[in-house]
């Protein structure tokens, strides 16, 4: 499965935040998206993930154009995302978070929701704990999990370590290495961490201002002039 995104125009109200984006990414691959804060990358997984109307431009899934098509649909087609916010249903607990999102898809197996515990085993003794009294780290683990119960093939993370303790960003990492190179999903990731997001990925982005500054293989990047464009 390949997402396509080409020459997005994307505006909140009247201000446009997004001018000419295009950017792609499929199945067993990885893209990051870099930028400082504001630079548009939330805003760039909501227009391709249909929160976020494009004014002009196209998206596409293996050559499918998903123009006009509701989130829920693009969830159907193949797309997760784990938001920023990272929000779940906070007076539920993380069992019941996982429950609502497995019981709304069809064919769903109450085993789905040990896979994805198997790969956040951290979260396995808070499973009766109610969201809001999750640690930071604890609630992306389960915005992951609960984006993977959709059993997405192309999974969008925004800025899946942001304020998190190192031990734990580890482990994030780990987990979403694995979800790539072992179960094959492709990845589109929004990062401020420069290092570690050329580690996940392919391929890069940057965004400054809304537009698309520098990209290609992160393999060939030039880690000094993307340092430039990253430096706060
Ligand atoms: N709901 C909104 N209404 C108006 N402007 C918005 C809204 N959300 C974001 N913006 C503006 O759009 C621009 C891009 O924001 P966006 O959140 O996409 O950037 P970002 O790169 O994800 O930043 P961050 O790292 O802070 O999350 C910013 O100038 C922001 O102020």
């Amino acid at each position: 499965m390949k997402l396509e995104a080409t020459g997005l125009d994307v505006a909140h109200g009247r201000t446009q935040v997004l001018f000419d984006v295009s950017l792609t990414f499929e199945e067993g691959a990885s893209t990051c998206v870099l930028g400082r804060n504001g630079a548009g990358k939330t805003s760039l997984m909501n227009a391709v993930m249909g929160i976020l109307p494009v004014r002009s431009g196209s998206v596409t899934l293996d050559g499918r154009e998903l123009a006009g098509t509701p989130p829920w649909e693009r969830v159907r087609a193949g797309l997760g995302y784990a938001p920023q916010e990272r929000t779940g249903f906070g007076g539920m607990s993380v069992l019941e978070n996982l429950r609502v999102v497995l019981e709304a898809r069809p064919g769903a197996k109450r085993s789905d929701v040990d896979e994805v515990l198997d790969l956040f085993p951290r979260l396995k003794p808070f499973l009766k704990r109610p969201v809001a009294f999750l640690s930071g780290g604890q609630r992306q683990q389960l915005a992951i999990a609960r984006a993977l119960l959709t059993k997405p093939r192309l999974l969008l993370l925004d800025e899946p370590t942001e304020g998190i303790q190192p031990s734990i960003v580890a482990e994030i990492e780990e987990a979403i290495l694995a979800l790539r190179d072992r179960d094959g999903i492709g990845l589109l990731i929004a990062e401020q961490y420069v290092e570690m997001a050329l580690r996940m990925s392919d391929r890069y982005v940057v965004l400054e201002a809304g537009h698309v500054v520098a990209a290609g293989a992160t393999a060939d990047m030039d880690h000094e002039a993307a340092g430039r464009l990253l430096a706060i």
